[in-house]
């Protein structure tokens, strides 16, 4: 049986404890690895590698060295694209129809986009006029913020980890990579990757656990982190931003969410089907930019929730190799426990269920799999928890309104506010719905458009900070202003 070691400064090692954790799969049950668990010792070491690394090799080489090896990391991930393709989908049971498209492509565009970007973004001057006559000229400079705490979650492992670990080490910095106890895999993989690219030894860390009292916990605690950034639950967010506050640690929160998806009349409702289809039951409801809540005006409401229901029974549910599957299972059974909690919920609260609700049949050999049904209900009150809570599953309410009015302040109404999606054809409706919701990310006739430039991030408890573009750079750098008088 394989086991997966934490990568401290450029080596594979076991934790002083052999304490070890199981890595199962989530689309049979069955074990796929044993995952060494770090305690305070291995994450110390971790965290001093990578503050030594700062000072080493890495901190001396030019941009352009930089960059380069950067290059080669994603060309790396993309030599080894089956290998890491194979990893995620056993560790997260999603179809490879999937994660060939989406994970492991953005998992190397990661690190291509923001070394490209680290090189072309200027950076501000002003002269100033002085009291003497003879001005001064400020100017403003990049450093690293130094060694970043990474906690990423399970969902889309590879792609999230790299879209903090990309940018963290194009601004200069050296990384410390926790990621989710339930998908070790990629984020371990990528040290060999990371080797043969190159990458100085102590640069890119990975401590392998859990979160609570676990190596989560031990890195946000520790001293010489200098900021964090994390995907995850709200909760889990407030208790790295507690850990962040002591020594005034730096932040970016990208948490959870429950997205409304607004369905206006004069929409086209085959995209707005097909569209909803995805941001409903794509990668199995676990995106946290997923619409689990959908306000359709009443005059095609029926029409909406016919149409949805025959497309969700039209998914193909199925292991990572079927390539006619395009519904995996959830990541794990603890997780479906949570998500059938939400379901039973869903019916005491009076749903009516359109489709779904429970758990397929499947054959003998994926029994043992986290396996739930595409789910559609109509009829809840608002204040039930399956609208007010991110349940994480492929599933969605569908609820008729009536005035635009109603619309927004429907979808606003949560203390979420990460994504919506807007589906009209008429430009000035959804140019105007969109400037009112509240969220970070609106797309207006699509769902999960990713262009890596713009600013990706939550609004009121969805998150702290934004990423992407000029604003990962922002955070994983100092700026420095230097004035220089003449
Ligand atoms: N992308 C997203 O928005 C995600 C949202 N979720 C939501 O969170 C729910 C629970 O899933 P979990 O895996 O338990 O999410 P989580 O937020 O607890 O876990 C995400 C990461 O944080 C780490 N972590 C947990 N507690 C920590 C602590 N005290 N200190 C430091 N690190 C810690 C975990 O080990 C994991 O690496 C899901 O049902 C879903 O609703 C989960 C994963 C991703
Ligand atoms: O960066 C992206 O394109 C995707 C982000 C998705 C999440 O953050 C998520 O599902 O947690």
């Amino acid at each position: 049986m394989k086991d997966i070691k934490h990568y401290i400064n450029g080596q594979y090692v076991g934790s002083a404890s052999g304490k070890l954790f199981d890595n199962v799969n989530p689309a049979n049950g069955k074990l796929i690895s044993k995952v060494h668990e770090a305690g305070r010792d291995e994450v110390d070491a971790a965290v001093k590698a990578a503050k030594a690394a700062l000072r080493g090799p890495w901190g001396r080489m030019t941009l352009e060295e930089r960059t380069s090896i950067l290059h080669r990391v994603a060309d790396g991930i993309n030599a080894r694209f089956d290998e890491f393709l194979e990893a995620e989908c056993l560790d997260t049971g999603k179809p490879k129809s999937m994660a060939s498209h989406i994970d492991i492509p953005r998992g190397a565009a990661n690190f291509k986009v923001f070394a490209d970007m680290i090189k072309n973004v200027p950076t501000e001057s002003f002269e100033m006029p002085t009291p003497d006559g003879t001005g001064a000229l400020n100017y403003a400079v990049r450093r690293p913020k130094g060694v970043i705490g990474v906690i990423s979650p399970w969902n889309l492992p590879l792609l999230l980890m790299t879209w903090k670990v990309g940018p963290a080490l194009a601004c200069g910095n050296t990384v410390v990579v926790k990621p989710s106890e339930e998908t070790p895999t990629t984020t371990a993989l990528l040290g060999e990757v990371m080797k043969e690219a190159g990458v100085p030894d102590g640069v890119y860390n990975v401590v392998h656990g859990f979160g609570g009292d676990s190596a989560g916990a031990f890195l946000t605690e520790h001293p010489q982190v200098d900021g964090f950034t994390f995907t995850g639950e709200t909760g889990t967010g407030e208790v790295i931003m507690k850990a962040a506050a002591k020594g005034i640690r730096d932040i970016s929160l990208e948490l959870g969410g429950k997205n409304a998806g607004l369905v206006f009349a004069d929409c086209d409702m085959d995209k707005a089907i097909e569209g909803t289809m995805r941001s409903a039951f794509a990668n199995c409801g676990q995106v946290c930019l997923g619409t689990e809540r959908v306000y359709v005006e009443r005059s095609i409401f029926d029409e909406f929730v016919s149409r949805l229901k025959e497309a969700a029974e039209g998914l193909k549910i199925g292991p990572p190799d079927d390539a006619e599957a395009n519904l995996g299972p959830l990541v794990s059974l603890k997780h479906r426990e949570k998500v059938l909690s939400y379901y039973q919920k869903a019916v005491d609260d009076g749903a009516t269920v359109i489709t779904g609700g429970g758990v397929p049949d499947m054959p003998a050999e994926l029994a043992g799999g986290a396996w739930v049904q595409p789910t559609i209900w109509t009829g809840l009150p608002e204040d039930s928890a399956v609208i007010t809570d991110e349940i994480f599953g492929p599933c969605v309410h569908l609820c008729p309104f009536d005035t635009e009015e109603e619309a927004i302040e429907l979808a606003n109404s949560l203390p979420y506010g990460l994504a919506s999606a807007i589906w009209s054809e008429n430009i000035t409706r959804a140019h105007r719905v969109a400037g009112q919701v509240e969220a970070g990310i609106i797309w207006v006739n699509s769902w999960f458009l990713r262009d890596l430039r713009t600013p990706f991030g939550g609004s009121k408890q969805s998150g702290i900070g934004r990423e992407g573009g000029v604003h990962s750079l922002e955070f994983y750098t100092e700026m420095k202003n230097i004035c220089v008088k003449l």
